[in-house]
């Protein structure tokens, strides 16, 4: 079964709880030439800056899938392509891993049609979604490419993510995970600033996720990442 990610090179993640930068607009944003928004943040994010940004964006033909960070953000708009769900495989306890996933399914109807799994192996110790999570962050190669194909392979996931949030990662290891897949879709994302940074992580990638920079560089910044991932 194909998938639309099976087609992009380049993700942009908006995170609704920071501003835009100067004067870039939603259809900036949205014509950045990114192959899809993903939106999301770990912190502070609530329902309402969720829909500010859906409803801000859903008028451009960009793909749009909301990344929830907790069950309480989760939010229904026709505008939305999907939900990405995360599961942190290196969490350091079970709630990151089925917990949270057990409460939304309790509380909530979910569209299932719409409704896709990434694994997150997350490996900036310093990142919010690190602290959050507990993740064990000290991971060898060999270890990110046994938890990408576990998470292939044992449970089923259609994405596979390493998350390097903030900073710029190993390129051995995303390479490891990336060997260990098939199927599932590798994206990578952390510290992609600039054409050179996206060119190379696109190398050993799939789709390559741009977050912070948008936020603090602004549209101009993303546009430059989008070459360097179509280039590679
Ligand atoms: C079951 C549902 C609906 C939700 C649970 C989903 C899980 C497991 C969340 C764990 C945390 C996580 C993986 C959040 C995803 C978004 C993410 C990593 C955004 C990037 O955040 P950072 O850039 O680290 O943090 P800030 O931008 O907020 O500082
Ligand atoms: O903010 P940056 O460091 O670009 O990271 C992107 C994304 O992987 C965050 O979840
Ligand atoms: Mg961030």
């Amino acid at each position: 079964m194909s998938n639309p990610w099976d087609d992009w090179d380049h993700v942009l993640k908006v995170d609704p709880d920071k501003e835009l930068l100067g004067d870039d607009t939603f259809e900036d944003v949205c014509r950045t030439g990114t192959d899809a928004i993903e939106i999301g943040g770990t912190l502070d994010v609530t329902a309402e800056k969720m829909t500010r940004v859906v409803d801000a964006a859903a008028e451009y033909d960009v793909p749009l899938y909301q990344e929830p960070s907790n069950p309480g953000v989760v939010i229904e708009s026709p505008a939305l392509d999907g939900y990405l769900i995360p599961t942190v495989f290196n969490a350091g306890g079970p709630f990151w891993i089925t917990g949270a996933h057990k409460e939304w399914v309790r509380i909530d109807d979910l569209d299932w049609d719409r409704t896709h799994t990434e694994a997150y192996i997350v490996l900036n110790p310093d990142a919010a979604v690190a602290e959050l999570t507990n993740a064990n962050c000290d991971l060898d190669p060999d270890d990110v490419g046994a938890y990408a194909k576990v998470a292939e392979r044992m449970f089923g996931q259609e994405i596979v993510y390493v998350e390097y949030s903030g900073t710029f990662g190993d390129t051995e290891k995303v390479a490891a995970a990336h060997d260990a897949l098939d199927d599932a879709t590798l994206f990578y994302g952390g510290g992609i600033h600039d054409y050179e940074s996206a060119n190379e992580m696109a190398a050993h990638s799939d789709v390559i996720v741009v977050g912070d920079l948008l936020h603090d560089e602004g549209v101009d910044a993303v546009r430059e990442t989008v070459k360097g991932a179509t280039d590679a």
